[in-house]
């Protein structure tokens, strides 16, 4: 029988520091061969949840179910399958890379050959007879990465990878981590503070702010969800207001523009006809679609500080 159920399922997923919901009844879902985006500013809840994830800590409430597998019941099976990486990989400076991915083979008990093929993905291969701790921080990433490859997981999680990178070794991390599911069949769950991140790598997106679970789907849905506004620019702003409100609509005013939920062809036509019979000057009309970023930023109620 084919298994459909999601890779990862949580279910009203809890977790509460000193009395403060850190997370609160996430319901995550993230299905097979999918790059999942874990989206949200600082201190949203994003390492909580993972780590709960991994059985790291303890939920507060709720469940977790990795490959539809209870976690607290399965928790061995499930984490031979699944490779992480959370917060900054964990090596030892005074080996080489080698000798970090021969320590980490025995102890998760794979074959050696896989040490080669792990290196190779994260193009290592040519550095890994260098002492861990003088590789630079894109290269300790990619060690780290290497390791939580080691198993060729079905799932492998990764809390913020391209943190602290420059912009080359972000791209690298970028198109490794999009080989995964299609070269692999790897389930990649990683999480990120950066909208531009998780719109270059994942297919599916969470988004999450103070503990809460704001959206969960496609990248395009999160987009499609926003209809665009429509925008009537004139010299006479408040004359304007008060003529659309006698028409029964409610424009919220910025400066000289009147924005207005989306309109169709014949309510512009109609709206553009009535301000100019009543001498009301229209110098523009513009459909607005919001961006990503202004989706994100509106969902999650934060600055446009990120
Ligand atoms: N062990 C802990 N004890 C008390 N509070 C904690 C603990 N771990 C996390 N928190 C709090 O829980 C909240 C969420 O932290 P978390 O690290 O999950 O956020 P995040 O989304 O991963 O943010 P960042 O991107 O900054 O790492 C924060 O307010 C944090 O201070």
């Amino acid at each position: 029988m084919i298994n459909t159920s999601p890779i990862v399922e949580t279910h009203n997923l809890s977790k509460s520091y000193g009395g403060m919901n850190r997370v609160h009844q996430v319901n995550l879902s993230v299905e097979k061969g999918q790059i999942f985006g874990f989206l949200g500013p600082n201190g949203a809840g994003k390492t909580t949840t993972l780590k709960m994830l991994l059985g790291l800590i303890k939920p507060s409430e709720g469940t977790v179910k990795v490959f539809g597998k209870d976690l607290t019941t399965h928790r061995p099976a499930i984490l031979s399958q699944t490779g992480s990486l959370i917060e900054s990989p964990s090596y030892y400076g005074h080996l080489t890379g080698l000798e970090n991915m021969k320590v980490m083979q025995r102890l998760r008990n794979v074959p050696s050959k896989n040490i080669d093929e792990a290196l190779k993905i994260v193009r290592l291969e040519n550095q890994k007879h260098k002492q861990a701790d003088q590789y630079s921080l894109g290269m300790k990433q990619r060690l780290g990465i290497a390791m939580a490859l080691l198993a060729f997981p079905n799932l492998l999680v990764l809390d913020e990878p391209t943190n602290g990178l420059d912009p080359a070794g972000i791209g690298e991390i970028r198109e490794l981590i999009k080989s995964l599911p299609g070269q692999y069949g790897i389930t990649v769950l990683l999480s990120s503070h950066l909208l531009s991140e998780i719109e270059q790598i994942a297919t599916s997106v969470g988004i999450i702010s103070d503990g809460k679970l704001l959206f969960q789907g496609t990248m395009q849905s999160l987009q499609a969800n926003n209809q665009a506004t429509i925008r009537f620019q004139t010299s006479e702003p408040a004359k304007a207001e008060k003529l659309l409100l006698t028409h029964g609509y409610m424009p919220q005013v910025h400066g000289n523009q009147l924005i207005l939920k989306y309109l169709r062809d014949e309510e512009v036509s109609k709206l553009n006809k009535a301000l100019v019979e009543q001498s009301i000057p229209v110098t523009r009309i513009e459909e607005h679609k919001k961006s990503l970023e202004d989706i994100f930023l509106d969902l999650t109620g934060k600055e446009r500080s990120l």
